[in-house]
Parts: structure tokens; C-alpha cells; sequence
């Protein structure tokens, strides 16, 4: 098994193995992380960049000196280990001011406060060299439902995307927005809960082509989907601009489990659609391999170390056995005979018009019951991907 190169593009955002282990029921479990510490470690460990909140590096009421120093002090320990920043965020949840929201808060002052943190933390973005810009809206949302108009919350968030997309351009930055869904925790619910919900969203916007989305496996099983599924319906509409790497075990609150400790099967399928879904079997995705995850409160520093190293394992081992399994002629064979490339053929004959269709006297008189007989040998197919999966083959 080889290390993790920086071609593989892994990328962590510095909150995940700088996560204290605070939780509703505790305190922390660990000591504060130095963010310079952190981006040597994880060079040594084979990442290739690394991603931030602005309060991840600075305090929220710091001066901007305060700020500047410590972007500084980033963009030095970047220069020292070579290390990139694909992706900026910015914390719209933490401080107490947030708690009721803050692009689509009901308060204005604070919707405004909050669209300038974000144009700030845009124009650092383009200082470091991102190119994405995420946008999760942890507390964009509601516990009840009389207290949150949400069309005008839509209104609001559409309005902020808009002004946001235009600075971009105005400024001729090269950045393109992310938005991360989740469909609740904090907020009792949030907008825009699933990749379904923020694609619809996206395509009412000024402009839209600059807006994608940044899906975060947790999240979306967090509401019961098939992750896999929405990957591949973002793929289809151009829209997968990034993407949060984890794990979770099944409805539950968000685990962040390390990438594939959740549902094996679901984090196997994901790695052979972005590392083999392109043409000819090549990578579908092109971007950053990031990681949004939390080392377990369990863990002391040396577990967290361990903990973003299985990140990237996981993601290499996934990667050899999907391989071995597309090589597979046993694969191949049972492929076709479960008619997964022939769904790849158009339904109706190149030009052939509905008249042709309707008047088709093979379709008229198509024997339903001889073809209910087709036997698709989806669980052969299955079983050899967990005997790949497992090494058995
Ligand atoms: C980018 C986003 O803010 C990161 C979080 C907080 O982990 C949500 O997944
Ligand atoms: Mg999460
Ligand atoms: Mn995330």
C-alpha cells in the first residue's frame, strides 16, 4: 500500500484535526492546536493542502493587525511545506450572534454583518490562492416553523449569492462558491437540507454558473441518501465543485467519522465513481480529496495524527480495490449482464420521433411477462464488489 503523494490532492480543513473534542455533553478533550503545527504534521502525512473558517486562524474580535499577523503566520508555514489552500470558508455559526442565522438571519443587522465577514474572508481567499469558496449554513434555518419566513430566507440567501458572485467578478477574482447542505444540526432544520434542495437553489441564481456545490458524505446520509447518488447527480449537472470526505453510522447526529468508517459500501462505490466514473474509466472529479472530520473526543493527539493519516489510507485502499474490481472479467461479465451499460444506450433510435415509437409493432406488442423473466444478477454483482472490497479477490 503506498503513502499518500500531493498528486492525490488530500486536502483537511485545519477544524478538523484542530477539533478540541467539545461536544453538547463535554468539554474539551484536548488542547488547543497551533495552526502552523498542523499544517507541518499533515505535510509530513502526505496532504497536499489545507482548508480554514477565518476564525480558525483569527479571533472574531481581533484587531487587523491581529489578522494580518496571523494570516501571516500561515502563509509561512504554506511557504515552508509547500503545502496549497484549495478552499476558504467562513464561520457563520460559532459566535452568539449567529445563533439565529446570519445570510438569512431575521435580524438585517446582523444579515449584514454577516455578508461583509464573508466578502472579507472572499477577498482572503483570493490572497491565498483558493479557488473554491464553501458556504455551509449551519444556522440558516429554524426549530419552528411560525418563526422563519422561508421564502424570504430564499430571498435573502439569493441576494447574498448574487452580490457575492458579482464581487467576484468586479474584482476578477478566480473563485467559485461551494454550497454545503445539511439537513439539520444546529438548526432544528436548515436550508437548503440536501444536494437536491441547493441544485434547485442554485439554478435561480444571478449567476448561477459561478455557484456549485461542496456535499459532505454525513450530510447527506444524515437525511437517509444514498451519497453516491447525489455525487453522481452533481456530477451530471457540472455542479460538483468540491466535496467533504467523512464517515456516519446511519440517521443519527453528524458523526465526522473518519472517511469509510461509516457505510463501507457507500464509500466504495463513491471512490470508483470519482476515481473511475470519467471517460474510459478516468476520474470523473478533478478536484481537492477534502476531508471534513473529526479525530473521536476519544482520541489524544497522537490519535488525531492516526486518525488523518486513515483518511487518506482509506481513500488509496478504496481506490486499489475498486481498480482490481473494474479489471475484473468476472465484473465485466456480470456489468453486462445486469444491463449497466446498456442503460448507457438512448431509449429511442437516433431520430426516431414518437410517431415511429407509437407505431414500433415490437414495442406494441412487447411480451411483458417473457421479459419479467430477466434475471439481472445484482447480488452476484454486489458480492464480487465486497469480495474486492474485503480482499477475498
Ligand atoms: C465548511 C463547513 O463550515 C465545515 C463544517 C463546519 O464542518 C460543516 O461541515
Ligand atoms: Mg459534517
Ligand atoms: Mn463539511
Amino acid at each position: 500500500m503506498r503513502q499518500p503523494t500531493r498528486a492525490d490532492k488530500f486536502s483537511f480543513g485545519l477544524w478538523t484535526v484542530g477539533w478540541r473534542g467539545v461536544d453538547p455533553f463535554g468539554e474539551a478533550t484536548r488542547p488547543a492546536l497551533d495552526p502552523v503545527e498542523a499544517v507541518h504534521r499533515l505535510a509530513e502525512l502526505g496532504a497536499y493542502g489545507i482548508t480554514f473558517h477565518d476564525n480558525d486562524l483569527f479571533p472574531i474580535d481581533g484587531s487587523e493587525d491581529q489578522r494580518r499577523a496571523h494570516v501571516d503566520r500561515l502563509a509561512a508555514a504554506l511557504r515552508d511545506t509547500g503545502l496549497v489552500v484549495p478552499m476558504v470558508t467562513t464561520n457563520l455559526f460559532t459566535h452568539p450572534v449567529f445563533k439565529e442565522g446570519g445570510l438569512t438571519a431575521n435580524d438585517r443587522g446582523i444579515r449584514r454583518y454577516a455578508l461583509r465577514k464573508v466578502l472579507r474572508n472572499v477577498e482572503l481567499a483570493a490572497e491565498l490562492g483558493a479557488r473554491t469558496f464553501v458556504l455551509w449554513g449551519g444556522r440558516e434555518g429554524s426549530e419552528y416553523d411560525s418563526a422563519k419566513d422561508v421564502r424570504a430566507a430564499l430571498d435573502r440567501y439569493r441576494e447574498s449569492l448574487n452580490l457575492l458572485t458579482q464581487f467576484v467578478l468586479d474584482r476578477g477574482y478566480e473563485i467559485r462558491f461551494a454550497l454545503e447542505p445539511k439537513p439539520n444540526e444546529p438548526r432544528g432544520d436548515i436550508l437548503l437540507p440536501t444536494v437536491g434542495h441547493a441544485l434547485a437553489f442554485i439554478a435561480s441564481l444571478e449567476h448561477e454558473q459561478l455557484v456549485g456545490v461542496n456535499p459532505e458524505v454525513g450530510h447527506e446520509q444524515m437525511a437517509g441518501l444514498n451519497f453516491t447518488h447525489g455525487i453522481a447527480q452533481a456530477l451530471w449537472h457540472g455542479k460538483l465543485f468540491h466535496i467533504d470526505l467523512n464517515g456516519q453510522r446511519g440517521i443519527k447526529y453528524d458523526q465526522d467519522l473518519v472517511f469509510a468508517h461509516g457505510d463501507l459500501m457507500n464509500a466504495f462505490s463513491l471512490v470508483d465513481l470519482l476515481e473511475h466514473g470519467g471517460p474510459d474509466g478516468s476520474p470523473a472529479y478533478e478536484g481537492p480529496r477534502h476531508f471534513d472530520y473529526k479525530p473521536s473526543r476519544t482520541e489524544n493527539i497522537d490519535g488525531v495524527w492516526q486518525s488523518a493519516a486513515a483518511n487518506m489510507r482509506n481513500y488509496l485502499l478504496l481506490t486499489e480495490r475498486a481498480r482490481a474490481f473494474r479489471a475484473d472479467p468476472e465484473v465485466q461479465e456480470a456489468l453486462h449482464t445486469a444491463g449497466v451499460t446498456e442503460l448507457r444506450t438512448p431509449t429511442l433510435a437516433s431520430g426516431e420521433s414518437y410517431t415511429e415509437l407509437l407505431a414500433d409493432p415490437a414495442v406494441a406488442d412487447f411480451d411483458i411477462d417473457k421479459a419479467s423473466e430477466r434475471g439481472y444478477g445484482f447480488v452476484r454483482l454486489n458480492q464480487l464488489a465486497l469480495e474486492h472490497l474485503t480482499g477475498a479477490r
